[in-house]
């Protein structure tokens, strides 16, 4: 039997939303994608932004691009889980996709800052897992923003003097992990996704059902 289904085949495991945080450039997009393509099931959290597209990103995958007046829409008609501003723009998990995704058992994966991280426990408590990444150094993480070249000097520079300030959150993180070995990182978010998806308490009542089986058949 399916831990996700009992019986009757009706769903009754709940997904687990799994949140990655990083000072920007320390690697959550790499990481995000490297798990996306080995847990096909899993769902991924498609933020809204105001912020610029940058070259070689697609609409409503990478983001949803909107304008300042299509994201206030958004916020005012309670379409967000939660939303802040970062780095100067707007940015926001959109709850449609998200409770879906939920309702049908699957993970969900979510790319935000330490604010999104946070409005996200307050609403969804238990089922939130927080992982944090740090870079090995700050001049490793300067030169990964520059290795992107994704962004002007001044971006750059922006994003370096906000790091101190995202770094300062760790603490409110269920795992922390050095992004030093891209291959040896992957394994840790791997392992910690295996692990919490094996917890007693989201095994549900099929748990309790297979014992109570097993133990009824003795003698
Ligand atoms: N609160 C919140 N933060 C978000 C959301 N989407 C992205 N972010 C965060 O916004 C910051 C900037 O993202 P982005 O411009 O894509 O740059 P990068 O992640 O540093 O490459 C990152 O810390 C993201 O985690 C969201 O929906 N909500
Ligand atoms: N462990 C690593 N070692 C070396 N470079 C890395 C590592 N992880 C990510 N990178 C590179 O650093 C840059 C920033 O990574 P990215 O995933 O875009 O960060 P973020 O999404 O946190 O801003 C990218 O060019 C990426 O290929």
């Amino acid at each position: 039997m399916d831990a996700r289904t009992d019986k009757a085949g009706k769903i009754e495991r709940r997904g687990i939303l799994f949140v990655l945080s990083s000072p920007s450039g320390a690697g959550k997009t790499t990481m995000a994608r490297r798990l996306l393509a080995a847990e096909p099931q899993m769902a991924v959290s498609v933020s809204a932004t105001t912020r610029a597209k940058r070259p070689g990103e697609v609409d409503g995958i990478d983001y949803h691009f909107r304008t300042e007046a299509q994201f206030a829409r958004m916020v005012e008609a309670g379409e967000f889980l939660e939303w802040a501003h970062v780095f100067g723009n707007r940015y926001g998990t959109p709850r449609a996709a998200v409770e879906t995704a939920l309702r049908m058992g699957r993970d969900v994966l979510f790319d935000v800052d330490w604010q999104g991280t946070q409005q996200l426990a307050q609403s969804m408590g238990d089922d939130v897992v927080s992982i944090f990444l740090l870079p090995p150094t700050m001049a490793e993480l300067e030169r990964r923003l520059r290795a992107r070249r994704t962004d002007s000097e001044e971006v750059i520079e922006g994003r370096m003097a906000r790091a101190a300030a995202e770094i300062s959150h760790w603490p409110e993180y269920d795992y922390v992990l050095v992004n030093e070995d891209m291959h040896d990182c992957f394994e840790q978010i791997h392992t910690i996704v295996h692990a919490e998806r094996l917890r007693r308490q989201r095994r549900g009542a099929w748990l309790t059902e297979f014992t109570r089986e097993m133990v009824g058949k003795q003698g």
